[in-house]
């Protein structure tokens, strides 16, 4: 089974906008659980825009699902990542003035960097996933660094996917299956929608877990949140 992790960044740049609690973040991550959501997931940003650490500490004792948190891995970061233990880290190579991620790692390139910190995870405990690109070698330097999963960036393919859906897949299904033949969990996310995401799924079924909030809390201004989740689970099925 697909999981769907829900990325509630959005409830916290919402909330933000007016310095008090409303929208509040951990009632909406337990309320998107109740609603059938198999994980949540948060990226604290340095600059703290949406989810704040406090955030982060705030969540981890309530939630019931997987818990996933996302984020370039400065001090600071590994620092939280190891204090709240969550089921989950994936490592993204943000630098702090991106409007949101825009790229994978250059495994190869950061490869002993990258080495040193998934062993501090791994160490502890917590699952590890590295944000790469649907490109085979990035795939598999990031598991000779030592990661768990690979968390395959979808932007290009909800780009392409309106043009022509079967070229924009196809470099995914490569990535995909040389995940799978490594041995290596498989997950994705960016951009990904309730356009795209039942053809992504069709072709790549044994995708472990899907990250998705911007189309997602954007989907549920108009289907309400309850629907929402329903419906993007929906996509996980063939
Ligand atoms: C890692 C990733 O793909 C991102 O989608 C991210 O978690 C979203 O971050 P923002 O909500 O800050 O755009
Ligand atoms: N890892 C991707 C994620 O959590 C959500 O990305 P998006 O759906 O907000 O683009």
């Amino acid at each position: 089974m697909t999981k769907l992790s829900v990325n509630i960044n959005k409830i916290a740049t919402l909330r933000n906008a007016r310095g008090g609690n409303v929208p509040d973040v951990v009632k909406v991550a337990l309320d998107c659980e109740s609603f059938g959501a198999d994980g949540i997931t948060v990226h604290p940003r340095p600059d703290e825009r949406h989810i704040r650490r406090s955030d982060v500490y705030d969540l981890r004792p309530l939630l019931r699902t997987e818990f996933n948190i996302e984020g370039y891995p400065a001090p600071e970061f590994i620092d939280l990542v190891l204090k709240v233990k969550p089921h989950q880290v994936t490592l993204v190579p943000d630098d702090p003035s991106q409007i949101t991620s825009n790229s994978g790692w250059d495994t190869k390139a950061n490869l002993e960097f990258l080495t040193e910190v998934l062993d501090q995870f791994n160490s502890a405990g917590i699952r590890t996933s590295v944000f790469v690109a649907a490109d085979p070698e990035m795939v598999e330097y990031a598991a000779k660094a030592g990661a768990d999963r690979v968390e395959l960036y979808t932007e290009p393919y909800a780009t392409n996917y309106p043009k022509n859906p079967e070229a924009a897949i196809a470099p995914f299904i490569e990535a995909a299956k040389t995940a799978r033949k490594l041995g290596i969990g498989l997950n994705a996310g960016h951009d990904l929608s309730l356009v795209n995401l039942n053809y992504f799924y069709k072709n790549i079924p044994w995708v472990d877990e899907v990250s998705i909030g911007h189309a997602l809390i954007s989907d549920a201004l108009y289907l309400g949140l309850e629907r929402t989740i329903q419906e993007y689970k929906n996509c996980l099925r063939s």
